[in-house]
């Protein structure tokens, strides 16, 4: 019969006045669209625009990162360990102490006496060691939006402003300034995290050729910014992404609860609205909660989550998702990983472990190490940074939870101290609450002054 052997389609290939073999390279095409798309794509919510606002950081209408005009220079290779066979039974094993207390995140801890926020618990997930809440429903609430990222940190801040700000209140009014007051705000600094030397340094500033003299809170406020400026001015630096690295791959890293998770959600945003494709890898494989967050952030921005049980394999799936991200033709692999094991040197060796696996698919990769840290933990960070540098060759720093916290002066006794990239702070769990860091910003923030008068 004439039909016969006809290939299907064949009928509307000719009524359309195309050619079998056109029709079948634009299915083929819109079927690798649709696997470049995000996964359930209809019900993938869709990224709102950023509104025009008022630019308070220079970033503002900027892209959140910067395309490297030079490769990178690679952090070191950690040094190889044995092979860190992950203990199933260990991993299935809810620890709630790494060895060391020096890791453990404070969570939820309130300074200073004040409440904490209460942190609520995913419902879906109860034997989870600490269940987290899924990200907010809306990638963007519009009221955060309006708010304005000024704002945003400002209010974010309020604890650690407010309480240096009433200590410099109290000190400096209507008061001749001698050395004693000047002692008494130096230990007002430190007890705010900023570190001996910063505080020695503000000081100092302040002492200079104004003894016996009058000096109000408003310029005390003024030079203690302007010092903490220099201390931060070095190490403000945007995240740079090598656009010739496809994918470029940025590996997280950070102890439980500091807020990898999160934060991976909020930048993955931010790259899907700067034009970037993602996908992201569950590499957090100890804690199934963690799996499923990331997969409702991966659904909300568009990113495809490449994810194995609990308990699997993390370096083995970071493998593998590094392989599918470049078979994509991904530009972005953000790797998730686990901020808890069985103890601290297990920990160290599943990191060690997923990048010494990852670089037998890209010998340059992880092409950025950004360690999150949660400033709530204050003095505990800098242990943080000291171990995660030595191991996972951490290339940057993202602070989360300033707004939780009276402790942000962290931030700048880091920044004394090893003087490594500070690319994004969180001042709260919405999507719009992590932004690029800027010195100057964040140190008007930090001593309560007025918005960066050098914007307007
Ligand atoms: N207030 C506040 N909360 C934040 C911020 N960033 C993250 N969080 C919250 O901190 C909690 C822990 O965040 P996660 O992203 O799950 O932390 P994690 O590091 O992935 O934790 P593990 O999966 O256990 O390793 C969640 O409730 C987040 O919503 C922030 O900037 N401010």
């Amino acid at each position: 019969m004439a039909l016969q052997g006809r290939k299907p389609g064949w009928l509307l290939d000719k009524i359309l006045g195309r050619s079998t073999e056109e029709r079948l390279r634009e299915e083929a095409a819109a079927e690798h669209a649709a696997d470049m798309a995000p996964q359930a794509a209809s019900e993938v919510e869709p990224i709102p625009e950023p509104p025009a606002l008022s630019p308070a950081s220079v970033y503002e209408g900027q892209p959140d990162f910067v395309p490297a005009a030079e490769p990178r220079p690679l952090p070191a290779a950690p040094p190889t360990v044995a092979e860190a066979s992950p203990d199933r039974a260990a991993f299935e094993k809810p620890v709630d102490e790494l060895e060391g207390a020096t890791l453990q995140p404070v969570e939820g801890q309130p300074e200073g006496g004040g409440p904490a926020e209460p942190i609520p618990r995913l419902a879906t997930d109860p034997g989870s060691p600490r269940s987290e809440p899924l990200p907010p429903t809306s990638p963007a609430a519009p009221a955060a939006e309006e708010r304005g990222w000024w704002r945003r940190l400002t209010e974010g801040m309020r604890r650690t402003s407010s309480s240096i700000g009433e200590s410099v209140t109290g000190l400096f009014t209507k008061r001749k300034l001698d050395r004693a007051t000047l002692d008494d705000l130096e230990d007002v600094l430190i007890g705010a995290d900023l570190g001996v030397e910063t505080a020695t340094r503000i000081t100092e500033a302040i002492g200079a050729g104004r003894y016996d003299r009058e000096i109000s809170p408003g310029e005390v406020k003024a030079i203690m910014a302007a010092e903490i400026e220099k201390v931060l001015a070095p190490v403000a630096v945007p995240l740079a992404i090598d656009r010739t690295k496809r994918p470029f791959v940025l590996l997280m890293v950070g102890v439980n609860g500091a807020g990898k998770t999160t934060t991976i959600g909020k930048l993955a945003q931010k790259f899907r609205r700067d034009g970037l494709s993602v996908v992201i890898a569950a590499g957090d494989t100890f804690r199934a909660a963690a799996i499923e967050q990331l997969k409702v952030w991966g659904e909300r921005v568009g990113a495809p989550v490449i994810a194995r049980g609990q308990g699997a394999d993390a370096a083995g799936l970071a493998f593998d998702a590094l392989t599918e991200a470049r078979e994509r033709g991904a530009d972005m692999l953000m790797i998730d990983t686990a901020g808890r094991l069985q103890n601290k040197a297990g920990l160290m060796a599943e990191l060690e472990k997923i990048i010494r696996v990852i670089r037998k698919v890209d010998p340059d990769a992880p092409h950025a190490s950004l360690l999150v840290l949660d400033a709530t933990v204050g003095q505990n960070a800098l242990s943080q940074v000291e171990l995660f540098a030595r191991t996972a060759g951490v290339t940057g720093l993202v602070m989360t939870k300033l707004d939780g916290t009276a402790r942000g002066g962290i931030l700048v006794a880091l920044a004394a101290k090893f003087g490594l990239p500070v690319h994004y702070i969180g001042v709260g769990e919405g999507v719009e609450d992590l932004e690029p860091f800027t010195a100057r910003d964040f140190a008007r923030a930090i001593a309560g002054l007025d918005e960066n008068p050098t914007l307007h």
